[in-house]
């Protein structure tokens, strides 16, 4: 049996704002930092001890997982990033305000474009201010890689490389994995491991700064899973459900 922690970063300051996001890359509030403390101490809790740790390459991912991790006195622990955990690009979504993106294009669009399976939202211009088009950080990247957009469905064909070659080893290893990143790329694994329908994926919302533990199988198949405070994520999860209302 394997403990695989999945945790979404802090409240961020465009969360606060109900902006999109996706690959901007800002930083969390003073909400967020309390709530990636106060991960680290749910951990404490339940009795998990991560034996390493993977991040985005996104500031509020990596900010996040120092502040649980100091919270648990395990500062220490190996980290490795990918932009493979990133958030999902958001394309000319990026920077726009959620609610005033609803009220031009209306409900079915404004859903379809965020939780649709298969439709990404149109392509940012490499000009647009929050393009990360020549972002030093991806500069190693293949340009061909670097997206101008994703749906669900481009995030989960990225993030599984790195879950297959980066995660799922730690876990045969005998560790026990946290993984730190972002609302969309922990639905692409949340649906990759509990086997979600591309349909029924719509309705799956994940909490901010509330640790998700799994016991997986020896084939990496969820044995059993929960968040380490179910009442605060099930009020969290209707939250980010209604964002942009
Ligand atoms: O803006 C974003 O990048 C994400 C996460 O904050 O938003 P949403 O939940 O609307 O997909």
């Amino acid at each position: 049996m394997a403990t695989l922690v999945l945790l979404r970063h802090g409240e961020s300051e465009w969360n606060i704002k109900g902006l999109f996001t996706g690959w901007v890359d800002v930083t969390l509030s003073a909400t967020g930092e309390a709530e990636a403390r106060r991960g680290g101490h749910l951990l404490i809790e339940a009795g998990v001890r991560p034996d390493v740790v993977h991040t985005s390459l996104l500031t509020r991912a990596i900010r996040t997982a120092n502040l649980t991790l100091e919270a648990a006195d395990l500062l220490w622990l190996p980290v490795q990033r990918s932009w493979r955990l990133n958030e999902r690009h958001y394309g000319a979504l990026q920077g726009k305000d959620k609610a005033q993106t609803r009220a031009e294009f209306g409900d079915e669009q404004f859903m379809l474009w965020r939780r649709s399976y298969d439709t990404p939202p149109p392509p940012i211009a490499d000009d647009d201010e929050f393009s990360q088009a020549g972002d030093a950080r991806y500069g190693l990247l293949p340009p061909e890689l670097l997206p101008r957009t994703e749906c669900l469905k481009d995030v989960v064909d990225r993030m599984l490389p790195y879950w297959y070659d980066a995660i799922v080893p730690d876990l045969a290893a005998g560790k026990t994995v946290l993984v730190v990143a972002h609302g969309n790329s922990l639905r692409a694994l949340v649906k990759h491991l509990d086997g979600i329908s591309d349909a029924d994926i719509a309705a799956l919302n994940i909490p901010t700064g509330i640790p998700l533990r799994y016991e997986l199988d020896a084939d990496y198949k969820p044995i059993s899973s929960g968040y380490l405070d179910p009442e605060a994520a099930k009020a969290a999860i209707e939250a980010v459900a209604n964002q942009g209302k």
